[in-house]
């Protein structure tokens, strides 16, 4: 409770609890260089035909949370879930354009250790004894670590390349930003009313996000 006598949300504690984790995830030297200009494209070039190999495999994953979602007893978060299948197809033309804008074949490029350990952590989270709070959980941290990330490299200051500034609009928008906003409070919702276990494995999958996201960072300027 804070002095108002208003219960904080889980996920407000889990954000104090695992700062410093969410700040290296979101605050990565990657992310960072693509806003005070410095980036290494080769590098982002590696982000963006590894990011398109990811998105394929998080399109199965979010069809998964649209399917929990479907069977829960009110599904009212059915729509905004539903528009989130719905804009992955536009993220995926987005992908195939900008790789023949930067001359990178996706058809030729494999998926680094990396990206692999993120396919399987995704691919155990679409089986149907994952709880729908666990699953959205980890939708809405995926998301947005995207949109913070991006997001600060438009914010006042920034000095991103003219070229890249389409790249972190993309994830970095208004709209991007209230669409995640909507996602928490779904899982604000629904960890609400979830059990304490489920609670328990929502936080373990949150913290695997952060992991796995600087892991992708890390991944994309270096190819570890
Ligand atoms: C690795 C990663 N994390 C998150 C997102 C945002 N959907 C993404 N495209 N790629």
């Amino acid at each position: 409770m804070d002095g108002s006598g208003v219960e904080a949300s889980t996920t407000a504690a889990w954000m104090e609890r695992h700062r410093q984790m969410y700040e290296r995830a979101t605050r990565h030297p990657f992310t960072v260089s693509i806003r005070d200009g410095t980036i290494d494209l080769s590098a982002f070039k590696r982000w963006l035909s590894q990011d398109y190999l990811f998105v394929r495999e998080f399109v199965a994953f979010v069809a998964s949370v649209l399917l929990k979602c479907c069977k829960q007893e009110d599904s009212l978060d059915m729509e905004i879930i539903l528009g989130g299948v719905a804009s992955l197809s536009d993220e995926l033309s987005w992908f195939k354009n900008e790789a023949v804008k930067w001359d990178v074949d996706l058809a030729s490029v494999p998926p680094l250790k990396s990206n692999l350990e993120y396919h399987r952590f995704l691919g155990s989270l679409t089986e149907p004894e994952i709880s729908y709070a666990v699953a959205v959980t980890t939708f809405w941290i995926i998301e947005t670590v995207y949109q913070d990330s991006f997001g600060f490299c438009i914010e006042e200051g920034n000095k991103t390349p003219p070229e890249l500034l389409g790249t972190c609009q993309r994830w970095g928008s208004a709209e991007f930003k209230q669409y995640c906003q909507s996602l928490h409070r779904i899982v604000d919702h629904s960890l609400a009313n979830a059990p304490a276990d489920a609670v328990k494995s929502a936080e373990e999958a949150f913290v695997r996000v952060l992991e796995l996201e600087i892991g992708f960072w890390e991944m994309s300027s270096s190819q570890s």
